[in-house]
């Protein structure tokens, strides 16, 4: 027992009632009978008892440890650390628990055989091994007895072991939901294990859980494992999907943080067995975490595969640009008009661009013109209602906000990759290789935030005849998880590809189009701290930074943002410039508490009605995922009657979900976020901070995303400094292999394309448009831009809107 423990008071009772018992953990709220307590002041007959519990039974006894709280609410309870069950202490006791019917073929002679076997101790011999009931008993009553036992005792028991190795009775429950009665052994004899096979425990827990049962420090499974994490935590920090021998090395070495003479072998030899044992993979001298291999293996392989293929009615570029439909009158330039027609009459294709360059605008056109295309097609080939339906227009994109806005834009439902293939959380999908989703087209937008695992997963459930078109910009952050897909692709030459670099939004968002280039070209523009009619700067030091932030956010609400229009967006959490502190200042300015309200304390957030939150985790059974922005609509206490809890309602755009309040740790403030949780998001005014205290995080990318979620207005704060070392940094190079697979010697009848040429492949077998088809050309045709497009340019509805500029947020 630990001195803390010592300190634990403790309440003994019979469990009369479990009040409440959550769905997705071991959280319970009991009623107790009280028969014996440390409490000093305790009188009343009966105590409610809250904490991790296994399959308590009613009418059982209970030792309960851990300290009596006092509820803002529910007054004072018993918040339990740790419990036991009181086993019966005599023989009498004991025998009339075993035959209590819960054993099932256990009556009372059965019961006094074994408890005069095996004594007062029956129940922890039979746990710790079956076979002393042999001879007692038939087998298979000996089997169910043991199983019963352990359902009821032996997850409490594990409670316990779990308690001497430091794991609180969360991770433990957890535990023992993977690995049921196995978990036991494998905490005490192989804990290594957890590093390949369960997510939550970090490796230097696992190291000290192994070291208190003895394992050396030259174990070859804690080696294997070491070099094992410290792969796997390089390879998701850094977003490589491969590490060559010193980089793991020297990482391994940190992660053991005792290095001598003997470590490099003794890698190398755990390495070997890694690989012999496939769970690395080891190609031209590069290492990489298995998964990860094979992703990356699957997404060459398939993006080869397209490049290939006939498709479901080959095309060439002039009969797709015959059909061409181009939406909002808007008259399309050279690059563009390619990008239709090359992206519709290949199989597979990459669009790039930066902001306002018109890649929306061209998924209008595609998602239009493919469907002509299709009906002439059909007409042409007299293909019934089944083809059609087996041709039709899937949109996704790895966010929920990016799905929404491609929705509104083209009128077609859109949605997340998650939900498009029927990924659960536990990362099975639905839609895979052998149940490909349906479809002729499919786009994908934000495609630079779609990682290697991700990417292979979309691409191994598509219908070998599908068009494929990625659009990003590949200037954004890389995802969040190892690789780089979408720069990989461009950079392969072997898919083609059309980048836009005109920038066309005009008013409104223009200037920040500007900014966004130059600082893609590494540098700061010289008008950049001189005030635009979209953008300003507020450069000012170090400690003056918060109350800087401060004036111009005050000055936002005074003019009338919400708080869903403007974004904050910094690089970190922590710092007085960082995401925590700026989200408590936005909360208090735009959503202080009121005297009464309702609202739930969670770590140091009190959530309350109207604020602006953020989702941290994918829950795909509620298509809600992590960078997800809602506003709190309601706060349910459980004492008003409405729930078992505490809890939260959030709406995230029409969608209303509950929060349990133990269900917290899922959301955050969003009034700040860091420019990753921003990916895929748009604001109608961003408020993008740097300062020289971010040093390790600055960088190009990072910056080039912030600004370019500004829609309207951008104001800029921080130091000069800060801004001008994100610019000319270029983002640390992520080592991956997609590029050298892409143009590796898999034959591919493919060519590259270079972005000004029209290409002339995929050339049709037979074409199935007829000459009278192809002359009935419609809309679209390849020129500059006119007046017209100019008039239809500022006629954007954003433009103007607001009547304010970023002189209004000077102090
Ligand atoms: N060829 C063109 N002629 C005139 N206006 C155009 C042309 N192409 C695009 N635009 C206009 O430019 C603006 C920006 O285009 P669009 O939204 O398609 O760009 P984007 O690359 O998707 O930008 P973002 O990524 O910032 O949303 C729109 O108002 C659009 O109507």
């Amino acid at each position: 027992m630990t001195e803390q423990e010592e300190q634990l008071d403790m309440v003994s009772g019979t469990l009369q009632n479990i009040i409440f018992a959550a769905s997705d953990s071991y959280f319970k709220i009991l009623s107790v009978l009280v028969e014996d307590s440390t409490l000093a002041d305790w009188q009343e007959p009966e105590i409610i008892v809250t904490g991790t519990f296994a399959d308590v039974q009613e009418g059982s006894v209970y030792n309960f440890y851990g300290d009596l709280v006092r509820h803002p609410k529910y007054g004072q309870q018993f918040k339990a650390q740790r419990y036991e069950n009181e086993l019966p202490p005599d023989e009498n006791g004991l025998i009339k628990y075993l035959a209590s019917g819960q054993f099932k073929g256990v009556g009372p002679k059965t019961a006094a055989k074994i408890v005069n076997s095996l004594g007062l101790n029956a129940i922890q011999l039979i746990l710790d091994d079956p076979r002393v009931l042999a001879g007692m008993v038939k087998p298979a009553l000996a089997q169910n007895l043991y199983r019963t036992l352990r359902l009821n005792l032996g997850l409490e028991r594990f409670f316990q072991l779990g308690n001497q190795y430091g794991i609180g009775a969360d991770l433990a429950g957890k535990l023992y939901d993977q690995y049921g009665d196995e978990a036991e052994d494998i905490l005490i004899n192989h804990p290594y294990r957890f590093v390949f096979e369960f997510d939550g425990l970090s490796f230097k827990k696992i190291d000290q859980i192994a070291q208190k049962s003895g394992f050396q420090d030259n174990n070859g499974e804690r080696m294997r494992a070491a070099v094992y994490a410290a792969m796997n935590a390089l390879t998701f920090r850094q977003g490589h999907t491969f590490l060559t021998l010193a980089q793991l090395e020297s990482a391994t070495d940190s992660l053991l943080r005792q290095p001598d003479i003997q470590q490099s072998e003794a890698i190398q030899t755990a390495l070997d067995e890694l690989i012999s044992a496939h769970r690395v993979v080891v190609d031209q001298q590069r290492y990489y975490p298995k998964p990860l291999y094979d992703a990356e293996v699957t997404v060459a392989q398939q993006l080869k595969q397209l490049l290939v293929s006939p498709g479901s009615f080959p095309l060439n570029v002039n009969q797709v640009g015959q059909h061409l439909v181009v939406p909002d009158r808007i008259e399309l330039d050279d690059k563009q008009q390619q990008a239709v027609q090359t992206g519709l009459a290949s199989r597979l294709f990459v669009l790039t661009g930066g902001p306002g360059t018109g890649k929306t605008t061209i998924i209008k056109s595609m998602v239009a013109t493919w469907q002509k295309l299709v009906q002439v097609v059909a007409q042409q080939g007299s293909f019934g209602t089944d083809w059609l339906k087996s041709q039709r227009v899937r949109l996704a994109s790895p966010t929920g906000r990016a799905a929404k806005r491609m929705t509104e834009i083209t009128g077609y439902e859109a949605s997340t990759i998650h939900r498009l293939l029927g990924i659960t959380d536990g990362g099975e999908a639905e839609f895979n290789a052998d149940n490909p989703i349906d479809g002729g087209l499919l786009i994908v937008d934000e495609a630079s935030m779609l990682d290697i695992e991700l990417a292979a997963q979309l691409l191994s459930a598509l219908p070998k005849d599908i068009t494929l078109i990625f659009v990003g910009d590949s200037d954004q952050l890389p995802s969040v998880g190892p690789g780089n897909v979408l720069a990989d692709m461009l950079a392969s030459q072997v898919i083609p590809q059309v980048e836009l670099d005109t920038i066309y939004r005009q008013g409104r968002g223009s200037s920040i189009n500007a900014l966004a280039a130059d600082i893609k070209a590494g540098y700061l523009p010289q008008n950049f701290a001189a005030n635009q009619g979209d953008r300003a700067s507020f450069m000012v030091d170090g400690a003056q930074v918060p109350s800087a932030i401060y004036q111009v956010l005050e000055a936002a609400f005074k003019k009338g943002y919400s708080a869903n229009e403007v974004q904050i967006l910094t690089p970190m959490y922590k710092s007085e410039a960082g995401v925590n502190a700026l989200n408590l200042m936005a909360q208090e300015l735009f959503n202080p508490i009121k005297p009464g309200q309702k609202s739930l304390q969670h770590g140091q957030i009190n959530f309350r009605q109207g604020d602006k939150v953020l989702q941290l985790e994918n829950d795909s059974e509620r298509d809600v995922y992590n960078g997800d922005m809602g506003q709190v609509i309601a706060v349910h206490y459980r004492s008003d009657g409405q729930g078992h809890e505490d809890s939260l309602v959030v709406d995230f755009d029409g969608k209303e979900l509950l929060y349990p309040k133990k269900s917290l740790n899922q959301l955050t403030l969003a009034y700040a976020t860091t420019v990753h949780k921003a990916q895929g998001n748009e604001f109608r005014l961003v408020i993008m901070v740097l300062t020289d205290q971010f040093y390790i995080m600055l960088n190009r990318n990072l910056l080039y995303t912030g600004i370019t979620r500004a829609k309207e207005a951008l104001i800029m704060v921080g130091n000069y400094s800060a801004f001008e070392t994100a610019a000319s940094r270029a983002v640390p190079k992520r080592q991956t292999s997609l590029v050298d697979r892409l143009q590796g010697q898999v034959e591919t009848t493919a060519r590259p394309v270079p972005s000004k040429e029209v290409p002339q492949n995929n050339q049709p077998i037979k074409s199935m448009l007829t000459e009278t088809e192809e002359q009935s050309v419609s809309a679209g045709s390849a020129g500059g831009l006119n007046q017209a497009t100019l008039r239809q340019a500022s006629q954007d509805p954003l433009v103007g809107m607001l009547g304010t500029s970023p002189y209004d947020f000077m102090p």
